[in-house]
């Protein structure tokens, strides 16, 4: 086996497990945004970018609705596959259509360049390393906006996703803060 896809396989591991306590974490109800509120609202003004929920993920949307009220909150849309996402306005209500990939997008809107980012995902561990779904979308959404100006990754995320030290490549973005239901982990 070469040594990429060493990697790879541990990468596909490390998922599947993370997969495993992600669905039980939600079938138990544990997920809670309050921490994930206090944490925007440390940001007022600033353009945050959000997510739909999808299958078991963690839900995002009573911090992004506050949030909603304080300045842009955005979500993101997918234009084609290994191509940086783009973020379209969203607030409480507004209509949505499927996405991509499953995710429910704005059907309007203006594109948002996101300051703030409220990052999924499905395994995490303490030193900012992210696992995601493998597109490499947020990577590659994270090189570009970083390249162009600050902007904080937080990984929102069931406690129970935390992993012991994930393999990661070049191309992997860190996560700058994680917030789970239990605790604000900062990072850098
Ligand atoms: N809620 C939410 N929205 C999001 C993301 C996310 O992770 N969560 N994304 C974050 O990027 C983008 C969607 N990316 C996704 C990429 C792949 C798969 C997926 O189902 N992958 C298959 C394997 C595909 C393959 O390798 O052929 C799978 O997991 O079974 C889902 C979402 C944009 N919106
Ligand atoms: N900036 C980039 N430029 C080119 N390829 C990239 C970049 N970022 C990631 N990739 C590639 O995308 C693929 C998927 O990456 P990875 O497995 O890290 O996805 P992920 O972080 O789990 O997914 P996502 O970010 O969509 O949630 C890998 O082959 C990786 O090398």
């Amino acid at each position: 086996m070469t040594e990429d896809a060493a990697l790879a396989a541990r990468k596909a591991a490390a998922r599947a497990a993370a997969l495993g306590r992600r669905a039980a974490a939600h079938e138990a109800a544990e997920g809670s945004a309050d921490l994930l509120g206090e944490v925007l609202a440390s940001h007022p003004g600033r353009a945050i970018a959000g997510y739909m929920p999808i299958r078991t993920e963690i839900d995002p949307l009573p911090a992004m609705a506050q949030a909603a009220g304080r300045g842009p909150v955005a979500v993101p849309v997918i234009e084609a596959p290994a191509r940086p996402l783009l973020f379209r306005r969203w607030a409480p209500g507004c209509a949505m259509v499927p996405g991509r990939f499953g995710a429910m997008v704005p059907e309007a809107g203006d594109w948002i360049v996101p300051e703030v980012l409220i990052v999924p995902l499905v395994a995490f561990d303490r030193a900012g390393g992210r696992l995601g779904y493998g597109g490499g979308f947020y990577d590659r959404t994270l090189a570009v906006l970083r390249a162009a100006g600050p902007v904080i990754a937080i990984g929102f995320t069931y406690a129970a996703q935390e992993a012991e030290a994930l393999p990661q490549e070049a191309t992997d973005q860190p996560l700058d803060l994680i917030v789970t239901e239990r605790e604000v982990i900062a990072l850098r």
